[in-house]
């Protein structure tokens, strides 16, 4: 016997004092059961047993604190072990197996590490027959190029991933317990079957390898190796870091998982002989396209990582806004592109044939989410300035399979748009979601995509993830029973897929933004009474400038109105009939304001003009009050500095959600005392000075600039608290306010 098994066997391992997860093994005590165990015995949740063929491992890892004890693979050991962590390379846990079989108890939790999970479970089979109910196989996706026990770091798995591929007949407390363990190193625990985490791996982790280990090969034993090495740059030692690894573990690897990485090796040698070919002929599109969705598949990458390193605790930080009165707005200002009419456009670009050229896009938030979709879907974006695309159109149906689910994250304007037209591709497609979103029934959507022919099939009834198949197309037909934007521009695009003829009918027929925008990339479509026949024909790819937020222009032109002194020229508005009625109404309430004319488009687009003037008490009628649905709270307002009592009618038969907006704003004017009263289902509003104070517009856009407009000339400061959507959606308000004069301040 040597000094060290002595030693080892002294070890009383009834006597250890127990911790949260009992006695824990590891067996072969390198770099990944290192980092386990440190993790493990830093927080005290275990007593610490290493096992490793290195006895110079285990005297490191006693010395350095890894481990409590080193143990050896006998009876003394493993009867009074709670859990064993298999921490080898891969193809040596078969022996490892063999050698615990006739000493495991079904009470010890049995799992692994290993980076390759059906090898592992074979071997299980082969060793006992069927795989034992307390061996559920486990992997961390955390690691580094580094091996041996020295390499060792109890934060490694931090907010990593933990796979855990638990088979039918696991043992549910096991289970559980196998959870508990991974997440009390950090990670963040998920079930995946055992064939699709190999096909995963094979191309996120061993083909990089691969790559990695044969690129450095190939050119250290081919020609001017010194110089390549000698001269390569910052990237050659980025993609190449992980061919410093530990080639035992590796070569299992591949020996393992032998069919999954072929498979993502061919894919990967075709593809890489298309770039081949483009080299050879010359191909800079086929070269950019590539480069361009790489690029921006691995951004969007990087943000989803980061997202979840850090912003899994990131707090939403609220956001106030303090409004100083008595300022005036003064200057011309253009205002950025609408942001709905951000996503809109891409989408109707990705879709026609040829360049399309976009300026003064909104780029930012929920926009990215649409433009992401698409370039997953093989459409080339180039972004040519911080608010200008460049679109490679692929036609209605020359979209890509993506190669994951389409996650529209919590952007409900990017499902209205992507999945009519995902509906119209000829391939299966699942589209997945986040908070929220996933919770709001989607009945509405769903029964389009069904009008389309397309099959869909969710978990839970109408809502999200759901998934598509293609099928035979018809002919769409919808009544739009709601008023509802999004719907709107869905059915459109569900119309744009039929086969024949799409039709689309609405209650109240307004020409809208979207309507001109079809028109604009060639859609054919036939006014009705009530609606539009379009016809399927494809889109052409055009150049548009987007004009700016109808709301931020209606918003402007009111404070124009409210403070003495202003005069503003807004220069790149783009007013549909609603938002034109809107103004001419203010106009007739007094305020002094200059309407651009009809365009060819229908759109009264170009200069809108707005200066201070006394407003005078209006009424509004019940089809006005529809119509000015979203419009109202800016009106509440202007009734409130309007000289006169206002009378608004038909409150009572507004969707909710406007009603909503409606009575938090009459709860705004009566905290600055204004004098708001009903009367018989109207609601009338008196004018008067409002006196300033603290507000909360329950995180709504809307909302938030109407109750800005309040505290513009009102007596004292106004705070407004929940601003996070409003500076989401109006990100160039602070820009805005300060270029015009306008004083307010954000706050978190
Ligand atoms: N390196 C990494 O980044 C990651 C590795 N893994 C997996 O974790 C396992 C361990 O990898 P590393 O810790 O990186 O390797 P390592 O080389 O640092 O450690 C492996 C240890 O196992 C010991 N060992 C080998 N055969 C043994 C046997 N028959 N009995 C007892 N001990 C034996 C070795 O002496 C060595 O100390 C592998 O299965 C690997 O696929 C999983 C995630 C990440
Ligand atoms: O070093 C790196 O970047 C890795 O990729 C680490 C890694 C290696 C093997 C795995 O099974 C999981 C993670």
């Amino acid at each position: 016997m040597t000094g060290e098994n002595e030693f080892r066997m002294s070890v009383d391992v009834t006597s250890t004092e127990k911790k949260k997860f009992g006695n824990v093994m590891i067996i072969g005590l390198g770099m990944i059961g290192g980092s386990f165990a440190k993790a493990l015995k830093e927080r005290g949740l275990a007593t610490l047993y290493g096992v490793d063929r290195r006895e110079s491992e285990l005297a490191l890892g006693v010395s350095t604190g890894v481990i409590d004890y080193p143990a050896e693979l006998t009876e003394t050991y493993i009867s009074k072990m709670d859990v064993i962590i298999l921490a080898t390379p891969v193809r040596a846990m078969e022996s490892v197996l063999t050698e615990l079989k006739p000493l495991l108890s079904e009470n010890t939790l049995l799992t692994d590490v290993g980076s390759t999970k059906g090898s592992v479970i074979e071997s299980a089979r082969r060793v006992f027959g069927t795989v034992p109910a307390n061996f559920i196989p486990g992997h961390p996706i955390a690691g580094a190029e580094k091996s041996g026990v020295l390499a060792s770091n109890s934060l490694l798995f931090e907010k990593h991933m933990a796979i855990v591929t638990p088979l039918p007949d696991s043992n549910p407390v096991l289970l559980d317990r196998l959870h508990r363990l991974w997440r009390s190193v950090g990670a963040d625990v998920v079930s995946m079957d055992v064939v699709h985490h190999d096909h995963v791996l094979a191309s996120s982790s061993h083909l990089p390898h691969l790559l990695a280990y044969t690129l450095v090969d190939a050119l250290a034993n081919g020609e001017r190796s010194q110089d390549i090495f000698k001269f390569a740059a910052g990237g050659f030692r980025d993609f190449t870091r992980i061919a410093s690894s530990d080639p035992v573990m590796w070569r299992d690897v591949f020996m393992a998982n032998k069919e999954a990485t072929l498979a993502t090796l061919d894919h990967f040698t075709d593809r890489l002989a298309d770039m081949r070919a483009a080299i050879e002929q010359g191909d800079g599109a086929s070269m950019f396209g590539v480069f361009t969705r790489a690029k921006s598949a691995r951004d969007h990458f990087l943000r989803l990582l980061e997202q979840r390193t850090i912003g899994s605790s990131k707090e939403v930080r609220p956001v106030s806004v303090s409004v100083l009165p008595a300022s005036v707005v003064k200057g011309d200002i253009s205002l950025l592109g609408d942001k709905s009419l951000s996503h809109k456009v891409i989408t109707i670009a990705a879709l026609s044939s040829g360049l399309s050229e976009i300026r003064n896009i909104d780029l930012t938030g929920d926009v990215r989410i649409t433009m992401q979709a698409f370039r997953d879907m093989g459409v080339v974006i180039e972004e040519s300035s911080v608010d200008s695309l460049r679109i490679h159109g692929v036609g209605l149906r020359g979209l890509k399979a993506p190669i994951a689910p389409i996650n529209v994250h919590q952007s409900r304007e990017s499902l209205y748009l992507l999945l009519p037209v995902l509906a119209g591709q000829q391939f299966p497609v699942t589209v997945v979601a986040e908070g929220g979103l996933l919770n709001q029934p989607m009945g509405d959507l769903f029964s389009l995509i069904r009008e389309m022919g397309g099959e869909v099939v969710s978990e839970v009834a109408d809502c999200l993830p759901v998934s598509l198949s293609p099928n035979v197309s018809l002919d769409v037909s919808v009544y739009l029973k709601t008023a509802s934007g999004s719907l709107r521009m869905a059915a459109f695009l569900a119309a744009l897929y039929s086969p024949e003829k799409g039709r689309v009918v609405q209650p109240q027929r307004s020409l809208s933004h979207s309507d001109v925008l079809f028109r604009y990339f060639g859609a054919n479509m036939s006014a009705l009474e009530d609606g539009f026949d379009i016809k399927p024909m494809p889109l052409q790819g055009v150049d548009v400038v987007l004009s700016g937020d109808e709301y931020e222009t209606v918003w402007l032109v009111l404070l124009a109105n409210l403070l003495p002194g202003s005069e503003l020229m807004i220069s790149n508005a783009g007013l549909d009939s609603v938002s034109f009625a809107f103004l001419s109404l203010l106009k007739s309430m007094g305020a002094d304001v200059t309407l651009p004319v009809r365009g060819q488009s229908g759109l009264y687009e170009g200069e809108v003009r707005a200066g201070f003037a006394e407003l005078h008490a209006f009424e509004l009628s019940t089809e006005q009050c529809y119509q000015f649905r979203d419009e109202l709270p800016l009106l509440c307002v202007a009734a409130a500095y309007a000289k006169g009592e206002s009378r608004i009618k038909g409150i009572g038969a507004l969707p909710y959600y406007c009603e909503d907006r409606v009575l938090a704003i009459v709860d705004a004017l009566e905290q600055m005392n204004i004098v708001c009263a009903h009367d018989e289902g109207d609601l009338l509003i008196t004018g008067g000075l409002p006196q300033g104070g603290e507000l909360d517009c329950a995180g709504d856009d809307k909302l938030a600039l109407a109750m800005f407009l309040l505290g513009a000339r009102s007596q004292s400061v106004t705070k407004v608290n929940d601003c996070q959507k409003l500076l989401e959606e109006f990100n160039e308000l602070e820009s805005v306010a300060m270029q015009l004069g306008f004083h307010c301040s954000v706050t978190q």
